[in-house]
Formats: C-alpha cells, sequence, structure tokens
C-alpha cells in the first residue's frame, strides 16, 4: 500500500436540475466543440458516508446472511435450476412413461441437439430408438451416453467460460465488408448508406448483475443505459439512441418497470441519447437486454497499443466492486461504494477526448482493470506494466478493504462494474484532463505486469467461473 495515492474526493458529477431533460441534441459534445468538458460523469464527494467514520447509517446489515454474486436467492424471480422438478434434464422420465402412445416423445431440448451430438429423432413404435452414439433407449428413455446433457463428456459452457464461448461463436459468424469493426471491441462499427455507425449490446440479469433488494428500479436502469453507453465511450464515440429488451416476471410490479425506465432514460440524458424502442417479454427474471447505437469520427480500438506508450485511466476504479462486497456481506455503507455497485458514473467526456487526443487504444473498465487491460495487452500484442503507486485508491475502497480483511488495492485492480476507461497513448503525447498515467507498454508476452510481476489472484468478474 506504501506509496499509493488515496482519493478524498469522491467522483463528481454536473449540476442538474433533477427531472431537468435536454429538450434537443447532445449533451455531450465533441472534443474542440465549444464545450468540451462538460464534467459529465462526475459528481460531487460524499466524504461523510465511510463505514467506520461520521456515516448517518453505520454499517447496518442489509441481511441477517451475506449472499455471495451467485448465491441462490428465491424469490419471485427464482430461476429454475438443472435438478428442480421441471427442469427440462428431468422430463425424460416423463416421457418414458408416455412411450406407449406411439407418438413422437421426445419433443423437447434433448430430442433436438443439432450438430452438437445430437439426439434427432422419435422413439419408434417399438419405444426403441437409437442415439447417435448408438445407444439403445428404452421406451424413450435413453441411457447415459455421449451428447446427453448430463454426460460430463459435453462440453459446457461452464467449462469453456465466458471469453472461450465468445470465441467459439465468433468462429461461426462471417465477415462482410461493411463491417469496419468486427466483434472484439467495445462496440462494432458498421458503414452505412452515408456514414458509418457503432453499435453494441450489454445484457443485465437479475442476481447476476443487480439486486432488487439491493438497489431501486431506477439505480437498475441507470445502471442498464450506464454500461451500454460505455461501451460506446470506449470507442472514442457518443452515443446516440438505444433499445431496451425487458424480459419481467408476472408479479413484476409496472412502478418498477416505469421507475426502470425513468432511471435509464436520466442517465442517457448525460450524453443526450434518446430511447427509440425496445420490447418487452415474460422472464423467471429480470432481464435486461440494451442496444446502443452511437458516432466516432475516429473509433479507437483494443488493438493499438504500442511499446513505448503510456497506460492511462479515467474515472473511478474499484469502487464498485468495494461496494459489491460490502453489500455482499451485508453492509450499506459506506455510501460512495455501495452506490457506484448501484449506479456506475462512467467518464463520458473522456472516451471522445481520448480519440481527439489521438489515444492509440481504448477500453472499459467492466470485468477489471487487469482483465480488460488484458484484452487491449492480447489485442496489441504487447505486454502491458502497471505500477500500484500511481493507482488512486478512494478512501471508501480503503474503508471497506479494512473492514473486510482485504487489500483495498485488490479492488482497484481487479474490481468489475465501474466503467471507468483505460487508454494508451504515445509517450509524446499530453494526457487530455481526467488522464491519469498508470504505467507503461512494453515489448514482450502479450500479459499485464502489476510492479514487474503477474497477478497473483482472478483479474477480474468472468461469467460463469
Ligand atoms: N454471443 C456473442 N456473439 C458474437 N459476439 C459476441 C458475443 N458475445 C460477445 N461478443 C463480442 O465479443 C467482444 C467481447 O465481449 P464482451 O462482452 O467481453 O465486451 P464488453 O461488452 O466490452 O464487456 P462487458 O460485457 O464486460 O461489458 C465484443 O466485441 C462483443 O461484441
Ligand atoms: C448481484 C451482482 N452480483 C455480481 C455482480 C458483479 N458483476 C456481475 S457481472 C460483472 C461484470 C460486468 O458484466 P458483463 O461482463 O456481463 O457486462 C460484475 C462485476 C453484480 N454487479 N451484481
Ligand atoms: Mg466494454
Amino acid at each position: 500500500m506504501g506509496g499509493v495515492r488515496r482519493a478524498v474526493r469522491g467522483p463528481r458529477r454536473p449540476a442538474r436540475a433533477p427531472g431537468a431533460r435536454p429538450r434537443h441534441g447532445s449533451a455531450l459534445t465533441w472534443p474542440g466543440g465549444s464545450d468540451p468538458d462538460d464534467g459529465a460523469g462526475q459528481r460531487p464527494g460524499d466524504p461523510g458516508d465511510l463505514l467506520d467514520g461520521a456515516d448517518d447509517e453505520g454499517p447496518e446489515l442489509v441481511h441477517r446472511r451475506a449472499l455471495g454474486p451467485h448465491d441462490h436467492v428465491v424469490g419471485t424471480g427464482d430461476v429454475l435450476g438443472r435438478r428442480h422438478p421441471v427442469d427440462p434434464g428431468d422430463r425424460l422420465g416423463d416421457l418414458g412413461r408416455l412411450a406407449d402412445l406411439g407418438l413422437d416423445q421426445d419433443v423437447g431440448l434433448h430430442g433436438h441437439r443439432g450438430s452438437f451430438g445430437a439426439v434427432r429423432g422419435p422413439a419408434h413404435a417399438t419405444g426403441r430408438a437409437r442415439g447417435p452414439e448408438g445407444r439403445v433407449r428404452q421406451n424413450g428413455v435413453m441411457e447415459p451416453s455421449a451428447g446427453r446433457p448430463d454426460d460430463v463428456s459435453v462440453l459446457t459452457v461452464g467449462e469453456l467460460g465466458e471469453f472461450g464461448l465468445i470465441d467459439r461463436v465468433r468462429r461461426i459468424i462471417g465477415s462482410d465488408p461493411r463491417v469496419l469493426i468486427g466483434p472484439g471491441d467495445d462496440a462494432a462499427q458498421v458503414a452505412t448508406r452515408d456514414g458509418h455507425v457503432l453499435v453494441t449490446t450489454d445484457l443485465l440479469i437479475e442476481n447476476r448483475h443487480f439486486r432488487r433488494d439491493w438497489s431501486t428500479a431506477a439505480e437498475v436502469g441507470r445502471k442498464a443505459a450506464a454500461c451500454n453507453l460505455s461501451d460506446i465511450n470506449a470507442m472514442g464515440g457518443i452515443a446516440t439512441a438505444l433499445t431496451i429488451g425487458l424480459g419481467a416476471p408476472a408479479s413484476l410490479p409496472v412502478a418498477w418497470a416505469e421507475e426502470f425506465t425513468r432511471g435509464f432514460v436520466s442517465e442517457c440524458d448525460l450524453v443526450g441519447a434518446q430511447v427509440v424502442g425496445g420490447d418487452v417479454t415474460a422472464a423467471e427474471v429480470v432481464v435486461v437486454a440494451v442496444t446502443a447505437i452511437g458516432d466516432a469520427p475516429r473509433p479507437v480500438r483494443r488493438a493499438g497499443a504500442l511499446p513505448g506508450d503510456v497506460v492511462a485511466v479515467a474515472g473511478t476504479l474499484g469502487l464498485a466492486g468495494a461496494g459489491f462486497a460490502a453489500l455482499s456481506r451485508g453492509f450499506r455503507s459506506p455510501r460512495a461504494a455501495v452506490d457506484a455497485h448501484r449506479v456506475p458514473h462512467p467518464p463520458y467526456a473522456a472516451g471522445p477526448q481520448a480519440a481527439a487526443a489521438g489515444a492509440t487504444s481504448l477500453v472499459d473498465v467492466s470485468d477489471g482493470l487487469l482483465a480488460d487491460l488484458g484484452h487491449v495487452a492480447r489485442a496489441s500484442g504487447v505486454r502491458i506494466e502497471l505500477e500500484s503507486s500511481r493507482l488512486t485508491v478512494p478512501e471508501a475502497v480503503v474503508t471497506v478493504g479494512e473492514a473486510l480483511g482485504r487489500d483495498p488495492v485488490s479492488f482497484v485492480l481487479t474490481g468489475g462494474d465501474d466503467y471507468a476507461l483505460a487508454a494508451t497513448f504515445s509517450a509524446e503525447t499530453p494526457l487530455p484532463d481526467g488522464w491519469t498515467q498508470i504505467g507503461r507498454v512494453s515489448d514482450g508476452e502479450a500479459a499485464v505486469l502489476v510492479d514487474g510481476s503477474p497477478y497473483d489472484g482472478d483479474p477480474g468478474h468472468q461469467h460463469f467461473r
């Protein structure tokens, strides 16, 4: 911790009358315009909200039992697990009992396995059918065999992991000359008849990305907008329009959906983007699928970092991860941290500024600084060397680290959900306002080192882990 900069100042936000919405034009302007830095994405400090200090709430327990990120939360939004009685994995027993009807009993998910080891086809009138592996099914009940969901030899997405899965599905996607930037960056860029557009999509799933007992509907709405606006920011762009896909349990109060939408719209107002449509469907839990489009005169990609470049960040790191850790342990303070988990504050002006300044690479920090800089290192084929003494550790992160017995710097290095930006600039480029150098790019194996060594631990959030 020695030498690590501690920020007592919280992120700042522009002064804005509550509920006031810009009625036209972009709230964010391009660098070089009349209002290059409106301070969007920053808000007043919150120095009194410390766990051990003058916090008026104190370290109150949110729940008696601390919950982890993937703890099973039973409630209106409960998801049926593999072992649930109506889970498709358990249906074969019922189907087997229907075999004598002489119908195509195997109509469920597992009768349509397609090209990945599939069992397609009816049980015959005899009640016997053959799977692709040649194993006989008796009365429609299959023996455990390769290609079946309960067969451990089937590679699952859980085993492949989030990024392994993305690599696999990306191989299926073809290319097209109109795709100027395809999968692999924070947003894609597609040529249109009269220009080009950025497009990105991000999902938020109840109990994976937010909890309805931790966050208000408006906070979830803000977060859903922010993480998509951030991907446009991470290309050096400004978002123009978004659509909202909303999956909801039938029991969801209408007021929740309305408040969610208000929160979403007010976050969009920070950059002058407009909601232009969406979709609604029934779902087991609240599911939010957002697509954002935007503009970038000079999009900055993850590939492009060069040896000798400076590595810099804009925005706050560690606060949201620390807030999530505090909430998971049953605390609802320090406020600066738990509020950052609920609503991130991407530095919306910093992406276009970095692009205008000539950033050689750019990424937003959604999973964790080390994880996301890892994408830059691999895409650019360079080594990234961070100096921990250059990192700013917000005071609330120090408080959470001390209270939970964790190194506060680990939240800054690996905590997700902050939606700060990380970029590389040539050493000759003066860093734009709001950017802080945290390291350098060097020639070497694609990796991110901290104080000269590989990081010992998870570099950030990864689904299915
Ligand atoms: N199912 C998919 N099919 C095709 N491309 C995908 C799929 N999932 C992700 N990608 C692409 O892979 C790249 C990396 O995705 P990832 O979700 O890590 O990016 P991100 O949105 O910046 O991060 P985060 O989801 O943490 O906010 C992106 O370019 C994304 O468009
Ligand atoms: C209830 C709850 N549990 C865990 C987390 C932590 N978390 C979930 S996804 C993610 C990375 C970004 O998501 P993605 O990669 O899907 O865009 C992080 C840091 C949370 N925010 N809420
Ligand atoms: Mg991103």
